[in-house]
């Protein structure tokens, strides 16, 4: 055993399997300390934040390595999904054996195929999908032809009135390629996986997006919650951790997406073993309930003060400190961030251990010729 002085986040006890490294203790004068370890035995919802540039998403690729280096043992008892907004974990295709998935309109060399089950979206969500009321007359079409049974988006077509609204905007679903009734989320569940989904290509299509983390998160908290009852000794399907980049995306405002996540997810997530990790510029935009469940927030600079406010409000009693003073020792450095640990009840200032994989966040150069 390794006689090093150790702060694991997450647990009480001070064991060294099941954890990852993310960095190393930040004292006053800029020395680095004794290191930081994140526990993974237990399910976790931690949150990542920090203004732009200042090493969210890098933090949030230590994390991915880490489980990348777990010994097979604990990591079988996983898998890890990554939702990756802006492409910039899919530079890490074939770290240690990391897969990359995308949907087939936006799937670059070596990608694999993400496609959605078209039966794992509920009405509400093919209602957000195609921008129309619930409670109106395309609404109410298309729930008749929902209600005759699994079908494929295509088939969804020829069950609503021929040339109407409806018929027209389901024929360009079906032309995505994007769902089928015979995709399952299988590949995904393989135990101690770690996939990407790269949702970059649909940068500017915010209700797709919402669409694939609604079913995807639905459908992982029912397998889980059903494997849960079964569990006696053996897992047949793994825990999940779900990463999220930018997770204002699917968090601000009122989506489907932000709804699983936040009522299945945080709420319940702990007894099915479903643990979030959420990485955002904006936690002011991820709402109250998303700063109170969290019980890991890993905080680099924030200057805007409905932020600043926003995680102000949420501060435990045990962190004395208020956090825009807290935040003042973490300088103008990348890479710096506060801790608050709700299991330790600690607050600690750490520096995030560098990247041994690429990293794809980076700014592009200017080129001078
Ligand atoms: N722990 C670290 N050690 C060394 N360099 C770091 C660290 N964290 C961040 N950086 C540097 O800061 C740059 C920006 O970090 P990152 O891409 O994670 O920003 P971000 O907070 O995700 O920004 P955005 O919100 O724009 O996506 C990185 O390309 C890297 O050069």
């Amino acid at each position: 055993m390794s006689c090093e002085k150790r702060y694991l986040l997450g647990r009480r006890d001070g064991g060294e399997d099941g954890v990852l490294y993310v960095g190393r203790y930040l004292a006053l004068d800029g020395s680095q300390g004794a290191g930081v370890y994140l526990d993974v035995l237990k399910p976790h919802a931690a949150l990542i934040c920090g203004k732009r540039g200042y090493g969210k998403s890098y933090t949030m690729g230590v994390i991915i390595e880490e489980f990348a280096r777990l010994p097979l043992a604990i990591r079988k008892n996983f898998c890890v999904i990554v939702v990756d907004t802006m492409g910039v974990f899919a530079c890490m295709k074939g770290w240690e054996g990391i897969r990359v998935f995308a949907p087939p309109a936006h799937r670059r060399e070596g990608a694999l195929p993400l496609e959605i089950p078209s039966c794992s979206l509920s009405f509400y969500d093919y209602c957000e999908l195609l921008g129309i009321e619930p409670l109106s007359e395309h609404g109410a079409d298309l729930m008749g032809a929902m209600d005759n049974g699994p079908f494929e988006v295509e088939g969804l077509v020829k069950r609503v009135k021929p040339g109407s609204t409806l018929s027209g905007l389901l024929r360009m679903v079906a032309s995505w390629g994007l769902f089928s009734g015979s995709a399952t989320f299988d590949a995904l569940l393989k135990p101690g996986s770690i996939s990407i989904l790269d949702l970059s290509g649909y940068g500017h299509e915010p209700r797709i997006r919402s669409a694939i983390v609604a079913s995807l998160a639905r459908a992982l908290y029912d397998i889980r919650v059903e494997a849960r009852r079964a569990e006696n000794g053996k897992r047949e399907k793994p825990l999940v951790w779900l990463l999220i980049d930018e997770a204002h995306m699917f968090m601000d405002g009122d989506t489907r997406a932000g709804r699983v996540l936040t009522n299945e997810w945080l709420r319940q997530g702990r007894q099915p073993g479903l643990s979030l990790v959420l990485a955002t510029q904006r936690p002011s935009a991820l709402g109250k309930e998303v700063l109170s469940q969290a019980d890991v927030i890993v905080c680099h600079r924030l200057t805007l003060r409905d932020d600043l406010e926003a995680l102000e409000s949420a501060r435990p009693t045990y962190v004395k400190e208020p956090i825009q003073e807290a935040m003042a020792r973490l300088g103008a450095g990348r890479g710096a961030a506060i801790v608050v640990d709700d299991t330790t009840e600690s607050c600690h200032v750490i520096k995030i251990r560098p990247r041994e994989s690429e990293h794809g966040g980076g700014e592009p150069v200017v080129y001078l010729d």
